[in-house]
This record gives structure tokens, C-alpha cells and sequence, in this order.
């Protein structure tokens, strides 16, 4: 695995995060030195998805990166004849997202796309999984994109959510942001690179409190969400369809 030191040295201008070919290369470092509890969120996600998947029936990985919830999901299925979709727009990441699934499902049983998550139709769906990519679409567009995943599930379908979470209570804020901070600094990251990527990150990725999230997915029409993981300001949240 190709160690992450994208933010290592001093940058005159800090431009804004995107998915390119150099963060592609370092992700699976970048994200598990970052995210706290994100392996623990992959492996219990393919729990939730063996649990809720049903027969003849899709699985949406949207904002996949390189697969790895597709992979935890695949691995632990048990239903017949599921069919994985992972979509991305960052073709560093479909691009390497496609091999890293040729080497491990059948082809028919998955394909990945290199679109926006907001244009794609989404159909027969009984697992939708949204890991750490709402937060990244525009705050205004969030509550659309809900609603076109509840319509698109069936009966008794979910939607698997996780997410950098802010919290209203500035206390609160300050004492887990600065757990997270300790987190990403017990993993070898400097005070540089904190900064220079939380500037990067300031404009483009927006996180919710999780009062915003329930009260939306409840407008979108989701019967029941609960918080089944956190770890510091990182969560995953399950939300069913009724
Ligand atoms: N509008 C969009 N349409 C499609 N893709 C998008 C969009 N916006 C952002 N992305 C994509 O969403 C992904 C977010 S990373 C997900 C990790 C993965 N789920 C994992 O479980 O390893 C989370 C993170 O890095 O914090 C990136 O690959 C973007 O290209
Ligand atoms: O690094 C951070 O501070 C984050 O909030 C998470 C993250 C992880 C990987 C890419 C972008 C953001």
C-alpha cells in the first residue's frame, strides 16, 4: 500500500481536494489513517447488506472509490442473483475500482460506472450504501438525492449512510474535533498536513449535524433511522424503507 504524504510538504496555495490520480493511488492509506472506525464501518456494512439484500435485486456503491464496500458486501452475500452497481465520477477511481473487482467478482455480477450520482437512475434497489460521499455533494442538492434513493429502493430496502459529522453544541465540536485531530496525529500525520488538507477540504466537503441528517432522510420518506456506529465525529447511520 502506497503511503499518503499528498499534503507532506508546503504548498504556496492549498487548491481545493479532488479525487485525482495522486489521491487515487494513496486512498486506501489516506482513508483508514483518517477516518476513524472506517475498516470496522466496511466489514459490519457487508453485515447490514447480507442482513437487508434480496433475491434478483441491486446493491448501489455510490461514491465507491476503489470498492472496498462493494468488496465487504460481495464477500458476505448470501442472496441469489445480486447485482452490484458502484458509480463514481473520478475516473482515477473507476478506472482502478474496475480491476480491483475483475479480481475478485464474477463479471456478471457487478459493474461500475463513471457518472454522477445525482444523474443515474436507480432501480430495484435493496441496499443503497452512501460511505463518506453525501457529505462531498453541494448541502442544497442533498435532500434530492435522498428522495431519488428512497423511490429507486423496494419495500424493506436500506440505505446505509456514513459521515463526517459537525455537532450544534460548540463544546461538543472542539472536544471530538480534537480527538480526531489526536487520531490522524497518532497515525503519523504532522501538524502540516492536518492544516494544508483541512484547508483543501474547507469547500468541498460539508459535513451535517446528525439532527440535520435524521429530520432529511425522515423528508425523504425513510420509516426508521438509527445510528448503529460512531467513532469521535465519524458515523454511519441505517435508514429503512417501510
Ligand atoms: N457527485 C458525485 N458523484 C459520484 N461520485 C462522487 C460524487 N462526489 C464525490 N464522489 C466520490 O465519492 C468518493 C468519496 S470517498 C468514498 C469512500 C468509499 N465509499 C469507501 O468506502 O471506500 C470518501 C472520502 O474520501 O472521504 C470519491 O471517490 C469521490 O470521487
Ligand atoms: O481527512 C479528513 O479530515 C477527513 O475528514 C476525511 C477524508 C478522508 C479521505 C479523503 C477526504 C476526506
Amino acid at each position: 500500500m502506497q503511503r499518503d504524504a499528498i499534503y507532506a510538504l508546503p504548498q504556496e496555495q492549498v487548491v481545493d481536494f479532488a479525487f485525482n490520480e495522486a489521491v487515487a493511488d494513496v486512498f486506501p492509506d489516506m482513508i483508514r489513517r483518517s477516518v476513524p472506525g472506517y475498516e470496522t464501518i466496511i466489514g459490519l456494512l457487508g453485515v447490514i447488506a447480507r442482513r437487508y439484500a434480496q433475491p434478483h435485486s441491486r446493491i448501489y456503491d455510490l461514491g465507491c472509490s476503489l470498492g472496498a464496500s462493494t468488496l465487504s458486501m460481495a464477500a458476505q452475500m448470501r442472496a441469489d442473483d445480486v447485482r452490484f452497481v458502484c458509480v463514481d465520477n473520478s475516473t482515477a477511481m473507476t478506472r482502478r475500482c474496475e480491476q480491483i473487482l475483475q479480481r475478485h467478482l464474477p463479471a456478471g455480477q457487478f459493474e461500475v460506472q463513471c457518472a454522477d450520482i445525482e444523474a443515474i437512475p436507480l432501480e430495484n434497489a435493496s441496499v443503497v450504501v452512501l460511505n463518506f460521499t453525501l457529505q462531498f455533494l453541494k448541502p442544497a442538492d442533498r435532500l434530492a438525492m435522498l428522495h431519488k434513493i428512497h423511490a429507486g429502493l423496494l419495500p424493506g430496502g436500506v440505505l446505509i449512510l456514513s459521515e463526517k459529522l459537525q455537532f450544534a453544541d460548540a463544546a461538543e465540536q472542539t472536544l471530538i474535533n480534537d480527538l480526531h485531530l489526536e487520531f490522524k496525529r497518532a497515525n503519523g500525520y504532522s501538524e502540516l498536513e492536518i492544516s494544508q488538507k483541512r484547508s483543501a477540504l474547507e469547500n468541498v466537503m460539508i459535513p451535517d449535524t446528525f439532527e440535520q441528517h435524521q429530520a432529511r432522510l425522515q423528508v425523504a420518506g425513510f420509516a426508521q433511522v438509527v445510528n448503529w456506529f460512531q467513532g469521535f465525529n465519524f458515523a454511519s447511520l441505517l435508514a429503512v424503507k417501510a
